[in-house]
Parts: structure tokens; C-alpha cells; sequence
């Protein structure tokens, strides 16, 4: 590890912000070799997602449909001035700070040509030979942790590591890349998938192979930009998980609603938006048990490895339940204010989560969630994401009184359980280009948004004001590509 010096936390000086801009007198720029101006620090933003029906089959080539939320990731980049030769990691909400020198990368295992991956290429599985030459890079990442948050630390490390290697180059300008995030980590609603897409496209935007978002791009460059963000969101999810299906980064890059399909791994996945997604009246609750969706999907694997008639069988049933789910909600005649409509949901939520529960990725928690909802008889429950603890979603039924939900929240309240705020089927990725908000001051550039702002920003809400998008925030200065 290298020591961090004059970055943004102790000085702005070197720092090349927005304001920071050189602005050359006419006699500087005829008298002085031109030279690249450094770009201004810019910031990129996804959402999480909730897997609303078949979350784990999907792994196993069967169909998920699910819908982005409104808590979303941040990633705020900073180039440093060109006498500095590092990139840093600011992740404060699993408190990484991590700086590698550009130099002592093992650049080398990329430089046969045929090993380097083209920004272009669709990349399904990781090189072991870069694993391998990363991780005494990897290694040096908070080796003092505990083994768990070490594993934390690691894994962010790893996806970013391994995007900027493939994407990036030796000569690249020295960086901060600072992370946060209104998404609780681990808890199912796809944290993992929504930093590696904030990750991928900043990355892709530093070596400038996106175009736009700009108005009135054409539908199919849209759909460019948008899969070359979303294949190295994947490769960084290969890094962290091991094995996933792709589903998650599809919806933090895309945004709104799909119905997911990878049947081969070597080849794109069918991903069919649902237009107009329904406004389902929802809860999120969070357990707080912390898991890994690495180790859940593993546990799905032993049990298809031991069982595999039952095991596929199971899953089959998972993917028959999402697509009645898929012929429903996209029927003509679908209306989410209809009881029958609503009940017709709420027992598909009930047997994908008892099919869920049957494959052993459930947990006490969740299933107390599900027994306070049921003696409330107000709604239907199914986990949401990996399992084994994180995040539960219950379906309320028609016509459910104020009072009842409130006191249904007391009880969440007093078992520990948080409970979210959010909509379905927002943005995708977005990019802030640069990190400025025209904030109605007539000052010359506008509030450029820099690093201490944004770690001082205070929670969902003190962010989303800051940067200007997310939940409660819409600012035109952000551009999404739709
Ligand atoms: N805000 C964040 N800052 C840094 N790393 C993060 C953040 N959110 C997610 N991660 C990374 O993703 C991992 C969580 O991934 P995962 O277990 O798949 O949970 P989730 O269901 O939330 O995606 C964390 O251990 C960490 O490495
Ligand atoms: C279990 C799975 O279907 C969803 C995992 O979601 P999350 O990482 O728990 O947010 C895995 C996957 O699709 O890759």
C-alpha cells in the first residue's frame, strides 16, 4: 500500500475539480505547449433493485422479473493533479480507503494482446491468470479487518480493480474514486450490482467510449451505451459474487422493470422490459441479518448437485410462477386497484417464497416477517434477493385500514427490523457530467459537488439534496440514457 499524499481530504490544491478548470490567458495559451486539460471530477449513479419473482432460479436459466427502487449508489471521480501516479478507493460506507500506485499494477498480463479485453468484448467469465496477478494487490487491501469485513473490503476492491485494469492503462490520470450509497449492503437489494455499474460507467466514460446521454439519441445508440455499461457491471459482479446471473446489473443499468433470462452463459440474456411496471402497493423490510449472496447462491448449488430431480423440479416451479406472474401484470384487463387482481399476486408471493423456503434460503428472521404479516392477515410475504437474512417483501392486500399497517410497523420496529420508503421502477445509471449543480445562484459555474461535501452529505436524504438525484431529487443537470 502506498501512502495517500495530497489528495482531496488534505488540500484542494492538486485537486482538479470543476472550479478548479485552468482557465489560460490568451498570451499563456499562444505562448505555452498545449497540453490535455485534466477533466473536471464527475459523478455517475444506479439504483438498486428488488427481485419481485424468481430470484436463485434465476441462476439457473430460469426466468426473475424484477424493478429498480430508488435508493441508489454514488460514485464521485476526482482526477488528480499529473505529478500524482494513484488512484484511490474512498468507500466510506464499509470504511475502505485503499490507494494503489498506477505503476505497480500488473499491467503485464495484459499486455499480450491477445489477452486484453476491447471495451466492446462481452466478457462471461474472469481471467484467472489477472485474478492471480491481482491479488497481491488485492491482499494489501485492510489486511488488520476482522475476516468479514475484510471480505468487504476485498471484494469492492476486486471489482474495481479488475474493471480498471481492463479498461483502463498504465498512462491513466491519477484518481479518486469515492463511493457512497442510500442502499442498505447485503440486504438483497443488489448493492453490489448498482456500485459495479456506477463503476463500469465511469470507468467507460474516463476512456470515452460513451456517447451521450444526450436528447433525442437515437433508440439503438442508446442500447449501445447502455450494454457496454452493463457487460463490465457484470464482469465486477463476477468478481464479487462468483456466479450471478446477471439480473441484478441489467436492472441497476437499465432502471425500470424486466423480465430477466440467461439460459447460456456464453451468450447475452434476455432481458424484456415491462412497460408501465404497476404501482403495487408494497412494503420493504429489512431483517438486518447480514449474508452473503455468494454463499445463498452456493447453498442452491450443493442442493441442485444433491438433489438435482427435486432441486430442478423446484426451480421449474419457480419459473412457472413468475411467468404467470409476467401473463398477469401484462394482461389487458390488469388493474392493481383490482382485490382479485392484488390476491391472484399475493398467492404467487406465497408459493415463491415457500419454494424459496424449501431450498434452504430462507432464515428465522424472514420467516418472522412473514408470521407478523399472516396473524395480521393484511398482505402476503416472500424474501427478496439471496435469502438467509436481508430483505422480505410483502404485497398488501385491498382495502388494509391505516391502523393496522401502522401497527404492523410497530412490530417490525420492536423485532429490530428497518423498514424502506421507495418506489419501484425508476432510472437507470445516470452520469452528472461535470459534478456541478446550477443550484438558481448566479455564480459563475455553478456548486460544483467535491469530495467533503459529498462524504459530509448526511444520509439518504442529506445525499439525494446534495447530488441532486435519487428518491426526492431530480435535477435536469443529471442525463440518463432512455
Ligand atoms: N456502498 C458500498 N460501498 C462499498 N462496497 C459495497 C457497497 N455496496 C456493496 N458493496 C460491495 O458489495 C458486497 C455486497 O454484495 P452482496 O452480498 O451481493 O449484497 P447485495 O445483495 O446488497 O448486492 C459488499 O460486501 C461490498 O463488497
Ligand atoms: C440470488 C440471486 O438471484 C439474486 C441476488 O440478489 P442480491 O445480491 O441478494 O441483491 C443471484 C443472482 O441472480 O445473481
Amino acid at each position: 500500500m502506498v501512502q495517500r499524499v495530497d489528495t482531496i481530504m488534505n488540500g484542494t490544491s492538486r485537486v482538479n475539480g470543476t472550479n478548479g478548470h485552468h482557465r489560460d490567458s490568451p498570451s499563456s495559451r499562444s505562448s505555452r505547449k498545449a497540453s490535455s486539460p485534466m477533466a473536471p471530477a464527475f459523478m455517475t449513479s444506479a439504483p438498486g433493485k428488488v427481485i419481485v419473482f424468481g430470484e436463485h432460479a434465476v441462476v439457473h436459466g430460469k426466468a426473475a422479473m424484477a424493478a429498480a427502487v430508488s435508493l441508489r449508489s454514488y460514485l464521485l471521480v476526482t482526477t488528480l493533479s499529473k505529478s500524482q501516479r494513484t488512484i484511490t478507493l474512498v468507500f466510506p460506507d464499509i470504511g475502505l480507503d485503499h490507494t494503489w500506485n498506477i505503476e505497480d499494477l500488473p499491467w503485464h498480463i495484459l499486455s499480450k494482446s491477445s489477452r486484453k479485453p476491447r471495451y466492446y468484448d462481452m466478457i462471461t467469465t474472469l481471467d484467472p491468470e489477472l485474478v492471480e496477478a491481482m491479488q497481491p494487490h488485492i491482499e494489501e487491501v485492510s489486511p488488520n479487518l476482522n475476516s468479514e469485513k475484510r471480505k468487504r473490503h476485498q471484494a469492492a476492491a476486486s471489482a474495481f480493480l479488475y474493471l480498471f485494469l481492463c479498461l483502463s492503462n498504465p498512462t491513466a490520470p491519477a484518481c479518486i474514486y469515492t463511493l457512497r450509497s442510500t442502499l442498505p449492503i447485503g440486504a438483497g437489494l443488489g448493492s453490489s450490482a448498482s456500485i459495479c455499474v456506477c463503476i463500469s460507467a465511469a470507468l467507460l466514460k474516463q476512456i470515452h467510449v460513451l456517447s451521450g446521454p444526450h436528447q433525442d439519441q437515437p433508440e439503438e445508440e442508446v442500447d449501445i451505451q447502455l450494454e457496454r455499461i452493463n457487460k463490465w457491471a457484470f464482469v465486477g459482479e463476477l468478481c464479487i459474487h462468483g456466479n450471478p446471473s446477471g439480473v441484478d446489473n441489467t436492472v441497476a443499468t437499465r432502471g425500470r422493470a424486466v423480465l430477466f433470462r440467461r439460459v447460456d452463459y456464453s451468450k447475452p440474456p434476455s432481458a424484456t422490459p415491462l412497460k408501465d411496471f404497476p404501482e403495487l402497493p408494497l412494503l420493504l423490510v429489512n431483517t438486518k441479518q447480514p449474508r452473503s449472496t455468494s454463499t445463498e447462491v452456493a447453498k442452491v448449488a450443493t442442493m441442485r448437485k444433491k438433489y438435482p430431480a427435486v432441486t430442478e423440479a423446484t426451480l421449474d416451479s419457480i419459473d412457472e410462477v413468475t411467468m404467470s406472474a409476467h401473463s398477469l401484470i401484462t394482461s389487458d384487463g390488469f388493474d392493481p386497484r383490482s382485490e382479485q387482481n392484488i390476491e391472484h399476486l399475493g398467492d404467487l408471493f406465497r408459493i415463491n417464497h415457500g419454494l424459496l423456503v424449501s431450498l434452504g434460503v430462507s432464515h428465522p428472521k424472514l420467516e418472522h416477517i412473514r408470521e407478523l404479516v399472516d396473524y395480521a392477515d393484511i398482505g402476503w410475504t416472500k424474501l427478496t434477493g439471496a435469502g438467509g437474512g436481508g430483505c422480505a417483501i410483502t404485497l398488501l392486500k385491498r382495502g388494509v385500514s391505516e391502523q393496522a399497517i401502522r401497527d404492523l410497523k410497530d412490530k417490525f420496529e420492536k423485532a429490530g427490523f428497518e423498514e424502506y420508503t421507495t418506489t419501484l421502477g425508476g432510472s437507470g445509471v445516470g452520469i452528472l457530467y461535470p459534478a456541478v449543480l446550477h443550484n438558481g445562484s448566479e455564480e459563475e459555474g455553478g456548486d460544483e459537488i467535491d469530495q467533503l461535501k459529498f462524504l459530509n452529505a448526511q444520509g439518504e436524504e442529506g445525499i439525494e439534496k446534495l447530488v441532486g438525484v435519487g428518491g426526492l431529487e431530480r435535477r435536469p443537470e443529471w442525463k440518463f440514457w432512455h
